[in-house]
């Protein structure tokens, strides 16, 4: 099991969880809109750190929006099986390819 598989199925776990003890609970606990909220903030933190080039940083911001990404997908009942499914459908086939043959 790779450490994403296993944080996607602790934020599973975690629906049920005491908001007062688990982030994630608290999250799941307000609803998809501020999950959603959250992930774009932490979104543009990563952004943000992109731009500075700092690699550290970078690394630090992408895991926390990765994190937030996983917890706003809980919240509308989507699971990293489902991403992953998407992704291996898109497997091998060029984004330009792919742009091009849209309408
Ligand atoms: N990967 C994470 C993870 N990444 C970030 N965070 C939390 O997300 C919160 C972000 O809050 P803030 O917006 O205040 O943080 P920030 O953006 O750094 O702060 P600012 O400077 O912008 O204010 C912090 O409390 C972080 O600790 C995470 N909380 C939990 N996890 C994982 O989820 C598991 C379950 O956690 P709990 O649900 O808390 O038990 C943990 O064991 C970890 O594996």
């Amino acid at each position: 099991m790779s450490a994403l598989d296993r944080l996607a199925a602790t934020i599973a776990a975690r629906r049920d969880a005491d908001p007062e003890t688990s982030w994630t609970a608290r999250l799941l606990a307000q609803g998809p809109e501020k999950c959603a909220e959250k992930f774009g903030e932490e979104a543009i933190e990563a952004v943000i750190e992109a731009v500075r080039g700092d690699r550290a940083r970078l690394t630090a911001e992408a895991a926390d929006a990765l994190f937030h990404l996983l917890v706003m997908c809980a919240a509308r009942d989507v699971s990293l099986a489902d991403i992953e499914a998407e992704l291996a459908r898109r497997e091998g086939r060029s984004g330009i390819d792919e742009k091009s043959a849209r309408r």
